[in-house]
């Protein structure tokens, strides 16, 4: 279980507070709220990579004490963002960028998993499309294994076809590995159909 129990976190101030949820293996949780509620913030929180003013985040029962990049437990929580552009050295080609985190990792095997082609993993980011790119995202993702996937808006820069194909691999993964996901989504009728459960953040407070 990836648990969030009572979290206030934000920046100069809460952006977010007492937030509780749970995301069980196998599970899919999906997480609304309107634009600036906070939704990253937790997405962030959940992934290891922002501390949280207060309140704890347990990974499999374990509470986790280290934030940010060198944590121990990052490797059980896999993420992908919004804007792929963003998280991958626009040096690399597709096929370096998803060896990253294990170079050891059989390329052509995890591109197939996402239907990339063979010809794509030698172009860099600015060669390919976002989509292909946020295959390669996913992809680099799923490397680690991770018990747990947070999809932060994963398919907001993406077409509705590029968006089902990236969900049912993301669904396949699952169902091998018995993964839980936490998806962020503006797109209600997305959720409908990918959460088991949704949960939404309310407006944030005027300032
Ligand atoms: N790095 C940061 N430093 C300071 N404030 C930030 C930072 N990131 C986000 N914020 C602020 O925190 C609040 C919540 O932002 P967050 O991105 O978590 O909301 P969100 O619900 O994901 O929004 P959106 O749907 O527009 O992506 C916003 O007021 C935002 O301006």
């Amino acid at each position: 279980m990836l648990t969030a129990h009572d979290i206030t976190a934000g920046y100069q101030k809460p952006v977010i507070t007492g937030v509780s949820l749970t995301v069980r293996e196998g599970q899919t949780i999906g997480l609304a709220g309107p634009s600036g509620s906070g939704k990253s913030t937790l997405a962030r929180v959940l992934a290891l990579l922002h501390k949280p003013f207060s309140g704890t985040v347990s990974i499999d029962g374990e509470t986790v004490t280290r934030f940010r990049f060198k944590a121990a437990q990052r490797t059980s929580v896999g993420v992908l963002f919004q804007q792929p552009r963003l998280s991958v050295d626009p040096r690399f080609t597709l096929r370096q960028a998803i060896a990253e985190p294990l170079p050891h990792n059989d390329v052509e095997d995890l591109a197939d998993l996402v239907m990339l082609t063979a010809d794509l993993l030698d172009r860099r980011p600015h060669e390919v499309s976002d989509g292909q790119l946020q295959r390669a995202c996913l992809a680099r993702a799923l490397a680690l294994k991770p018990r747990y996937l947070i999809c932060d808006e994963m398919t907001t820069m993406l077409d509705a076809s590029t968006t089902a194909a990236l969900v049912a691999v993301i669904r396949a993964y699952q169902q091998e590995t018995n993964a839980g996901v936490f998806a962020i989504s503006h797109d209600n009728t997305l959720l409908a159909r990918w959460a088991d459960e949704t949960v939404r953040l309310s407006a944030p407070l005027p300032r």
